[in-house]
């Protein structure tokens, strides 16, 4: 092979990424979200957001904190009135030409905090979210309270309780029962369980996640908490900025994101100077395939630090400097060693030594000053140089 000059196939030079709007067939969309703008006072917040939400499907919104997320939520329940642009429920227009209210919207809604009225009993609190229609004598409205107790796995003698005696897990799963007792067709949470501990976390997130599940919900869960989307949603939608950065499975935006700030977001990346060519870059872990890459030459390519593994024999090495113990896996820092391939040198590629952290179960493996030899499993995605890193959760150094 012969030593090449960097091309110039720049990020300057690739068209702004498309994001689809849904992961659906279009057939099967419940909620529609067209181009829709939202400015307070001379903020804009929501910038041209496409979103479609499959009938009955989870999508969860992740962005950082001021990104719209709330905004958009409300602007879905109508507690808020788009600028521009337009949203349908169930093939109607709700905002746009025609203005439909939030009561007559079927939708329901669960806030961080749950909203629990205090000086209300729970079997209060969730008859409240009965309306005429589904209410009916008091014994029909006892009997639904404990349906929607039974829903959320409580049994009925929590009715009598009163907010401030239940756990946070417990209050939530009320308040999503008092959210459900009309029968939405489409629930709307923000960030529910950020208030609850983790361990109470995980399992209230499950016990709702089954619950509209069940119920067949069209559900869009707002959190901040990428690890939380990733686990509750069949379809993520990336906010940055009051934009959509990328809508995807779970496991394509996780493995496969757009941009590397989406990558940063999402968890832990290893990003590192490459030089691709056809889809196979070089760095400084080696040769590393890329699945459909937007540029070539002189790029960055990220790999999460799951995907660089510990071998008994590789050609790259490295030496741990030093590693956090977290019980069941260690996180590692490494410096790569010195040009470790034999392959052509290109301008702006980098000559190794370039600090990573990957993880890895056994501690014992990675004491400092070690050398350890290393591969890559699977493939990575590269970014074209210059996209601004967020600053998050970057292990690369
Ligand atoms: N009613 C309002 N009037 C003025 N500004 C608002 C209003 N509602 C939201 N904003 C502003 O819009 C921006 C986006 O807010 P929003 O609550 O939608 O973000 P978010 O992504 O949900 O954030 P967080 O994760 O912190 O809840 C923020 O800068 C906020 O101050």
């Amino acid at each position: 092979m012969t030593e090449q000059s960097p091309t110039p196939t720049s990020a300057s030079r690739l068209p702004e990424p498309r994001v689809a709007r849904s992961i659906a067939d279009t057939a099967n969309h419940h909620l529609e979200i067209d181009e829709v703008t939202k400015t307070f006072g001379r903020q804009q917040v929501l910038k041209g957001i496409n979103l479609h939400v499959a009938r009955g499907g989870t999508t969860a919104i992740v962005g950082p904190s001021g990104s719209g997320k709330t905004t958009l939520l409300r602007l879905i329940a109508g507690f808020e009135a788009p600028d521009t642009g337009q949203i349908m429920l169930g093939g109607r227009v709700v905002a746009g030409d025609t203005w439909v209210p939030a009561h007559r919207r079927n939708i329901g809604y669960v806030a961080q905090d749950g909203a629990l009225f205090p000086h209300l009993t729970v079997g209060q609190n969730i008859a409240f979210g009965l309306d005429k229609a589904h209410g009916g004598s008091r014994k029909q409205i006892a009997a639904r309270v404990e349906e929607l107790l039974d829903m959320v796995a409580l049994d009925g003698s929590y009715a009598k309780r009163r907010p401030h005696e239940l756990s946070g897990g417990q209050q939530q799963r009320i308040a999503l029962a008092r959210a459900m007792a009309r029968r939405p067709e489409v629930m709307l949470l923000d960030e529910p369980f950020s208030a609850l501990d983790a361990g109470l976390r995980v399992a209230t997130r499950r016990a709702v996640a089954k619950v509209l599940a069940k119920a067949g919900v069209t559900t869009i869960l707002v959190t901040h908490d990428q690890a939380e989307a990733l686990s509750f949603a069949d379809q993520v939608a990336v906010m940055r900025g009051g934009k959509l950065a990328q809508i995807g499975n779970p496991f394509v935006v996780y493995t496969r994101p757009a941009d590397r700030a989406t990558a940063e977001f999402l968890g832990d990346a290893v990003i590192l100077d490459a030089w691709l060519e056809g889809s196979l870059a070089m760095c400084s872990l080696g040769p590393v395939p890329v699945r459909h890459p937007t540029a070539q030459g002189h790029v960055q390519i990220m790999l999460r630090p799951e995907q660089i593994r510990i071998a008994a024999e590789s050609p790259i090495h490295g030496t741990v400097l030093d590693w956090d113990y977290f019980g069941p896996e260690s996180s590692v820092r490494i410096k790569l060693a010195d040009r470790p391939w034999d392959q052509p040198v290109h301008p702006g590629m980098p000559g190794g030594g370039e600090i990573i952290t990957i993880r890895h179960w056994n501690a014992a493996m990675a004491r400092k000053g070690m050398d350890l030899a290393l591969k890559v499993i699977g493939e990575g995605v590269a970014f074209p140089l210059g996209e601004p890193s967020t600053g998050v959760s970057t292990l690369a150094e």
